[in-house]
């Protein structure tokens, strides 16, 4: 499970560690050479931690967070899948958050991309209880790396494994907690003229107008159809986190 390698006279880096977490929950630790790590639970493969190379902490994790199954970690990035919000009749944000996923041993092969070497495969499956509230038979595979520069990657691949050959729709998003300093200094760039669904006025769609979306009150939006790149900039922190996606249409906020 673990992998040390030597590069040049760098010291012995661990790139993927298992160990147990909070309340004895099984824990991934991915590092890369220059410092930055990612932390992964199997209890919904959840990434609650992601440091830079200066130790700095870049996702939020509510310190009232319990690590407590079958609670959901609130923070991080909780998996929604197969239903986003309540987009349906199962619980908010779907199971998949309060699942135990297991390591992945013999994964699907990726396009190869021989510099990576801090990742996890976690693959989640149907169970026969889940089968009752969702009748579909399904493998998750997600992919949590962490890239040498820093960058944190999340790949899903879902295949239906329904033997009747019968298809199925889900919804599903990272439901990424960032890590800001003041929320006021906060900018959002590449949303700005989309539409949106207002969670505030029930899910009302509304038209964003012109400038970088900023933050005066609660705000609970869906944005529509996003584009593959979005900036968050935190002023304060002289940060920016950018986001790149595929595949995934909506964004919020
Ligand atoms: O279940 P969690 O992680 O606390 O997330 C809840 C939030 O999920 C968001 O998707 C909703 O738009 C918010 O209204 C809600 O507060």
């Amino acid at each position: 499970m673990s992998v040390g390698r030597r590069r040049g006279m760098s010291l012995e880096t661990k790139y993927v560690e298992l160990c147990k977490g909070i309340n004895g929950l099984d824990k991934i630790v991915l590092r890369e050479v220059r410092g930055c790590s990612a932390e992964v639970y199997l209890y919904g493969g959840h990434v609650t931690s992601w440091k830079n190379e200066h130790g700095e902490e870049l996702l939020f994790v509510s310190s009232k967070a319990i690590f407590k199954p079958p609670k959901t970690i609130r923070g991080g990035i909780p998996i929604c899948f197969p239903q986003f919000s309540n987009l349906g009749s199962l619980e908010p944000h779907g199971f998949a958050r309060a699942r135990f996923w297991t390591i992945d041993n013999d994964p699907p092969p990726f396009p190869i991309n021989s510099s990576n070497k801090a990742f996890i495969d976690l693959i989640l499956k149907h169970s026969e209880e889940d089968v009752k509230i969702w009748p579909h038979r399904y493998e998750f595979r997600l992919r949590i790396t962490l890239g040498p520069g820093g960058d944190l990657m999340l790949t899903s691949r879902i295949r239906n494994t329904n033997t009747d050959g019968k298809s199925f729709t889900f919804t599903f998003a990272y439901h990424t907690y960032f890590h800001v300093t003041d929320i006021s200094e906060v900018r959002v760039e590449g949303l700005e003229t989309l539409d949106y669904l207002d969670n505030l006025k029930n899910r009302e769609r509304f038209t964003e107008q012109g400038d970088a979306i900023v933050f005066e009150s609660e705000v609970d939006k869906v944005y529509l159809s996003t584009p593959t790149k979005i900036a968050i900039l935190d002023h304060e922190r002289k940060r920016t986190f950018e986001l790149r996606k595929d595949g995934l249409p909506d964004a919020g906020e």
